[in-house]
C-alpha cells in the first residue's frame, strides 16, 4: 500500500485545511507509554462467522456496502453487519451471485430488516449487482476464490479488487495528484485478518503494508486528540454538520492527514518502544473509541468510499 502512504504522505505536506500536529502525536504515545489498547475483531459480536468460504463472501459483500451510515441517524455499521449476518443465518445462499446480481432496494431492505430506504440506496444496489457479476466472471462466483489468487499477499489482494471491482476504486485528484486511499479495499483485508485470526483466508505475510481506514469516525477521533488541527471555516463546517463535497480539497485533506497522522503515530511507537505495531491496530483502537463517544462531530461526506 506504499501509493496510499505515498500519497497521502504528499497531501499532508500541502495542505492547508487541516494540519497534522506531530507534536501532539509525540504527547498522546508518550501518554499510553506506547501501548495501543488491543481491540478484539467483532468486540461488538455482530458478525457472521463459520470459517468457510461462506464467512469471504460475507466480510466482502459487507466491505462492498461499508460507507455512509450518517444520512439516517438511527444507521450504523452495526446494523448492516447483524442484518447481512442474520440474513444468512435464514437463508445460506443469500449472497450467492445471482441473488447479489438481482437485488432491488425494497429487497436489499427487507434483507437487511430497515424499515426505510438505506442512504443512496440506488448505490448500494448498483455496487451488490457488481460484486455478483464480477465475482460470477472471474472467480466462479466466490469471494473465497478472490482471496485465494492472492496468494497471501495483502498488496495483491488489494490490487486484485480494485482492477476487478471500480466500486473499490477509493482515489482522488488532489492539486492536480492522483491520491489513493483505499478505505473499503484495505478493510477488508483487515476484516479477513481479524476474523481468521491471520490464518487460512487471513493469512497475509505482508500485513503490515495497510494503512488506516480513511473513513468518517477516525478524523474525528484524530481531531478531538488534537493531532489534527482545522482551520476555521472547516471547523465550523463540520461543527454545524455542513456537507463537505467529495473530492474537494478539505475532503482530500482530512483523509489523507489521517492516514499520514496514523503512520506517523505507529513509527514513533516502533521505534521508541521497540514495538511491531500495524496501523490496524492503532485503526481498531481510535475506531472503537470513536464509535462509543456519541457526542463528537464527524465530517459528513456523500460517498460510496467509507
Ligand atoms: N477506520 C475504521 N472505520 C470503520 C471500521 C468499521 C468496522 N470494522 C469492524 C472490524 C472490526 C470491528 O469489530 C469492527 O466492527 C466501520 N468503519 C466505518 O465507520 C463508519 C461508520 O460509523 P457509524 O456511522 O458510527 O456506524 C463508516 O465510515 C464505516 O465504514 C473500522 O474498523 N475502522
Amino acid at each position: 500500500m506504499e501509493a496510499v502512504r505515498a500519497s497521502a504522505a504528499w497531501v499532508a505536506s500541502r495542505s492547508t485545511h487541516v494540519k497534522v500536529d506531530l507534536s501532539e502525536i509525540e504527547k498522546v504515545v508518550e501518554k499510553i507509554q506506547g501501548n495501543v489498547p488491543k481491540v478484539e475483531w467483532d468486540f461488538e459480536g455482530i458478525h457472521y462467522f463459520d470459517n468457510s468460504p461462506l464467512t469471504v463472501q460475507y466480510l466482502f459483500v459487507l466491505d462492498a456496502m461499508n460507507f455512509c451510515f450518517w444520512p439516517d441517524k438511527d444507521l450504523t455499521y452495526d446494523h448492516l453487519a447483524s442484518g447481512l449476518k442474520l440474513a444468512l443465518e435464514k437463508d445460506k445462499a443469500a449472497l450467492d451471485t445471482d441473488h447479489l446480481q438481482n437485488y432491488t432496494g425494497p429487497q436489499l431492505r427487507q434483507l437487511l430488516n430497515w424499515p426505510r430506504p438505506l442512504p443512496i440506496e440506488e448505490e448500494r444496489v448498483r455496487l451488490l449487482h457488481e460484486v455478483g457479476m464480477e465475482l460470477e466472471r472471474s472467480f466462479g462466483g466466490e469471494a473465497a476464490n478472490l482471496v485465494k489468487s492472492a496468494g497471501n499477499s495483502a498488496a495483491t489482494l488489494i490490487e486484485l479488487i480494485t482492477r476487478h471491482f471500480p466500486g473499490f476504486r477509493d482515489h482522488s485528484l488532489y492539486k492536480g495528484h492522483q491520491v489513493f486511499l483505499y478505505k473499503r479495499a484495505q478493510i477488508f483485508v483487515a476484516d479477513l485478518w481479524g476474523a481468521f485470526k491471520g490464518e487460512n483466508y487471513g493469512e497475509f505475510h505482508d500485513i503490515n503494508s495497510i494503512t488506516i481506514f480513511a473513513d468518517y469516525i477516525v478524523p474525528a477521533v484524530l481531531r478531538e486528540l488534537g493531532i489534527l488541527k482545522y482551520g476555521s471555516n472547516l471547523s465550523c463546517s463540520i461543527d454545524s454538520n455542513s456537507e463537505i463535497v467529495p473530492g474537494s480539497e478539505e475532503e482530500v485533506e482530512i483523509r489523507a492527514c489521517s492516514v499520514y497522522a496514523v503512520e506517523k503515530m505507529r513509527e514513533l511507537i516502533n521505534k521508541k518502544f521497540g514495538k511491531q505495531l500495524l496501523s490496524i491496530d492503532i485503526d481498531l483502537w481510535l475506531w472503537s473509541c470513536g464509535v462509543q463517544n456519541m457526542a463528537l462531530s464527524h465530517h459528513r461526506t456523500l460517498s460510496i468510499y467509507y
